[in-house]
């Protein structure tokens, strides 16, 4: 089939291309549980409580700015029951100090986790707890003698990490590591530290991976055994090990195009994997490891997994002792959880619950959580702060921008994070609450202290962003041992099961997820009309945009046109293939009749993203083409493809409507103001309407509840307007982007993909209903991003 593509970013209009597109074979498998935790599953007997009846007492306070409400609650429900037979997990601890006051545990097989920064660190963690084997993570200086000094040790697992093992300060290993007689599993940086040490090499690479791949493996070998010979995995690197640096006396077990993707020692039981398998995107991750864990390790899986419910309950009452808890909630599922868990522990009478309005909600949120938190039966005060937090400053800035003039995401999040802490103060004044009396309530998750690179999570990871339940305020209070977290080493389906054995009502407990700052991160704000585009980055060092797009269009070129002459790289070769695997037997039909067009913008605007564990602040490429029907697999295929050939690109998008004409070369001014936040409300609200089928569609039809096919949609707005009258000034029209997600932990997921996860219809009515009902919108676009490379939420 022929493909006319178009990459156009001023001036660099390219040349129409004619090109061939090939087939995809594309294979999901469910996870492989083994029959013990099958049956640990089926039979956790957890207490279950019915649902609270809502009293409501108590008086208005008046302390707020605009509105407030006080809802006091009522007598102390029973203390939760210890259910010894229950068996759900229990979270542990990173050791943090580096001189490891770990004790030593005469019972059960155990591995250590050697944590070099990994985003992921906790899940392997996670993962090997899953397989009834006893996980203990260690600061990346422990020694193998300190290892087996502990003893009970029967595997070591290294961890991935944001470095590059070249760099001269990048952290290293006890090379005894390897040589100790216990087997190892390196992963990612571990793989590649694992390569290094025994004598290979490993190098940055034009083409870098990230999100779900297919790879080849060898299942002759224990690590993969009874798995297919392909496989699809996460990758998230920029490093690689190529076939001539892999390390003297391993053998290649995995291939990624022309990257090695996993090497072995059979004999020295030394494996390393460039991918992730703790994560969900690779498929079969577990049964990986019950290979590594059981049949290289011999490990018995007798670990019993001690209730974590009660473990949560114990460790309230032992931080608060005979104190009360003050605990922030949102309306979201973690807060509400934390809550029950608060008034379990120490009986209602113990917890006061607030919620803030930041300014930054959805339309109406604030109402909806107040109602919906009423099944919880908890003394719950409401404020509105909006306009506190709107003229809020950093006050660790010598320069105070205050935060409805900020363009700058991190910014705006340590902003909107003390001022969470400081309204707290203000509130407790107002309640008259003694500081000495109570402890701060938070219902932190481990992500949201993995991505603020919280020293309570990991030791050396990167911080990609900082939450606002970690910023520094929080983390003074931490210090003084104020705060009260007993769900930091959960992660969001975790607490749903745990919020699911409380009893609490499926409208808390499957809520899709609100960032606490908001529609704050959500707007992406712009100071200057005309920004400037340079791209840092392993390629484009020193290097302006049109080289940008030269590359582009020698990759698109690579990608679809194999008869052109310089596709003997093996880095276009891959990147062709991958283009020719993403698409259906049926669209390869299709387009074999048909000539696509398809244009490919660069946007002047950068967003954060996650990629080899580290942070990137990136730029954005749009697609958009007239053909009709809208060729998803295409598009989904270069959304895959391009941030592994343009390393200063960690997004791609589908613009909605016709194909976009000129360049983007201008921004809307855009700031956090008052009207600029309603309008982004309004196209939140009419986007959810459609999602959740409460709106009727321009048709007349009723679109039908598709909420529950996906976790989470943020709505996002960009300073963009696609079509403005370029010979006028500048514009007031912004766009907005729909981010249908899909995931289970939130730690990587997908974008959801039209006809497959959410109707092709409700998308387009979405586009269709905010370009009606919302004034001042240009384009709507949909992302096509997996995390990694980009994360959950644009900012
Ligand atoms: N508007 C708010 N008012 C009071 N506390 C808040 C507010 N937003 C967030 N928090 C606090 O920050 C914590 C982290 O927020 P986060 O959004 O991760 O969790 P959540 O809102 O409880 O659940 P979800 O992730 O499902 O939205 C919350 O548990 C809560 O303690
Ligand atoms: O309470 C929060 N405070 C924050 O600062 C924050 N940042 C991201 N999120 C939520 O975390 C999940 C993962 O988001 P990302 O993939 O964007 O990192 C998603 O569900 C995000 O909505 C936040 N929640
Ligand atoms: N996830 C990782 O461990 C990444 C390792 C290294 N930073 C890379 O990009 O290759
Ligand atoms: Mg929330």
């Amino acid at each position: 089939m022929f493909l006319q593509l178009y990459c156009i970013r001023n001036p660099f209009c390219f040349s129409r291309k004619e090109v061939k597109i090939g087939a995809r074979q594309s294979k999901r498998h469910s996870r492989n549980l083994p029959s013990e935790l099958q049956r640990a599953k089926r039979s956790r007997a957890v207490s279950k409580v019915s649902e609270h009846t809502m009293k409501r007492s108590g008086s208005m306070l008046d302390i707020s700015e605009d509105s407030q409400h006080s809802t006091n609650i009522p007598p102390p429900k029973k203390a939760l029951e210890d259910t010894p037979e229950a068996s759900s997990m229990n979270g542990s601890h990173v050791t943090l100090v580096e001189n490891l006051p770990v004790e030593k545990v005469e019972q059960g097989d155990r591995v250590a986790i050697l944590d070099f920064g990994a985003q992921y660190g906790k899940v392997i963690d996670r993962r090997v707890r899953e397989l009834r084997v006893q996980s203990e993570m260690f600061p990346l200086s422990t020694t193998a003698r300190q290892i087996l000094e502990l003893g009970g040790f029967k595997a070591i697992i290294i961890s991935g990490g944001p470095n590059s093992v070249y760099d001269p300060n990048a952290p290293t290993i006890d090379p005894e590591i390897f040589n100790c007689g216990l087997p190892v599993l390196g992963i990612c940086y571990g793989f590649q530290l694992m390569n290094r040490h025994n004598g290979g090499s490993v190098a940055c690479e034009l083409i870098r991976e990230d999100g779900a791949c297919e790879i080849r493996i060898d299942n002759s070998v224990k690590l993969f055994d009874g798995l297919d010979e392909v496989e699809t995995v996460l990758l998230t690197h920029g490093d690689s090990v190529s076939e001539n640096t892999v390390a003297p006396d391993f053998q290649i077990i995995a291939k990624s195009g022309h990257h090695v993707a996993g090497i072995c020692n059979e004999k020295r039981k030394l494996y390393g994997v460039q991918f992730h398998p703790e994560v969900d995107l690779t498929i079969h991750g577990s049964k990986m490891f019950e290979n590594f864990l059981f049949k290289v390790a011999g490990c018995c899986g007798n670990f019993t997994i001690q209730n974590r419910e009660q473990a949560c309950i114990d460790e309230i009452r032992h931080i608060v002792g005979n104190k009360k808890v003050l605990v922030m909630v949102s309306g979201g599922v973690d807060s509400a959880v934390c809550a029950a868990l608060l008034s379990r522990a120490l009986g209602p009478e113990r917890v006061t619950a607030i919620h803030i309005d930041n300014g930054f909600m959805r339309h109406e949120e604030s109402d909806a959580v107040e109602k919906s938190l009423a099944a919880l039966n908890l003394s719950l005060h409401r404020f509105n702060f909006g306009t506190t937090f709107r003229s809020s400053t950093e006050h660790l800035k010598p320069y105070e921008t205050p935060l409805d003039e900020c363009d700058d995401p991190e910014l705006k999040r340590r902003i909107i994070g003390n001022t969470f802490i400081r309204v707290k103060d203000a509130v407790m004044k107002e309640l008259n609450i003694n500081h000495d009396e109570y402890y701060l309530g938070q219902g932190t998750l481990r992500p949201d202290l993995i991505e603020s690179a919280s020293a309570l999570a990991s030791g050396h990871a990167d911080t990609i962003k900082t939450h606002h339940n970690d910023t520094h305020l929080v983390r003074e209070l931490r210090k003084e041992g104020k705060v009260v977290e007993p769900l930091k080493d959960f992660h969001k389906d975790e607490v749903r099961e745990l919020g699911k054995d409380l009893g609490l009502p499926v409208s808390i407990v499957q809520r899709h997820p609100f960032p606490g700052p908001g529609l704050a991160i959500r707007i992406l704000c712009s100071s200057d009309r005309r920004p400037e585009m340079c791209f840092n980055g392993p390629l484009y060092t020193g290097v302006a945009a049109e080289h940008m797009m030269a590359f582009t269009e020698k990759y698109f070129d690579a990608a679809l046109n194999p008869s052109q002459g310089i596709y003997e790289n093996p880095v276009y070769e891959r990147a062709r293939q991958d283009t020719l695997k993403s698409l259906s037997e049926k669209d390869r039909e299709l387009a074999s009749q048909q000539t696509f067009q398809i244009s490919a913008h660069v946007l002047p605007i950068k967003t954060v993203g996650v990629q080899g564990d580290a942070r990137s602040y990136s730029y954005a490429v749009a697609l958009s083409t007239d053909e009709r029907p809208i060729p998803w697999q295409l598009l989904f295929a270069y959304a895959s493809v391009i941030p592994k050939v343009h390393h200063g690109v960690n997004r791609v998008c589908y613009v909605f409507g016709p194909k976009v004409e000129h360049s983007i070369e201008d921004l809307t001014r855009t700031f956090l103001a008052p009207h600029t936040v309603t309008k982004l409300q309004m196209a939140d609200h009419v986007a959810n309407n459609v999602l959740f089928g409460r709106q009727n569609a321009s048709n007349g039809l009723v679109l039908p509840n598709v909420g529950h096919k996906i976790q989470q949609m943020p709505v996002v707005m960009l300073p963009i307007d696609f079509d403005r009258d370029r010979n006028a000034g500048g514009s007031y029209r912004h766009s907005i982007v729909l981010r249908p997600f899909v995931t289970s932990d939130f730690m990587t997921g997908q974008a959801a993909i039209p006809g497959i996860h959410l109707p092709e219809e409700t998308l387009l009515e979405m586009d269709h209903a905010i370009r009606k009902e919302v004034v001042g919108i240009s384009r709507v676009l949909l992302d096509m991003t997996c995390k990694p490379p980009g994360t959950t939420e644009w900012e």
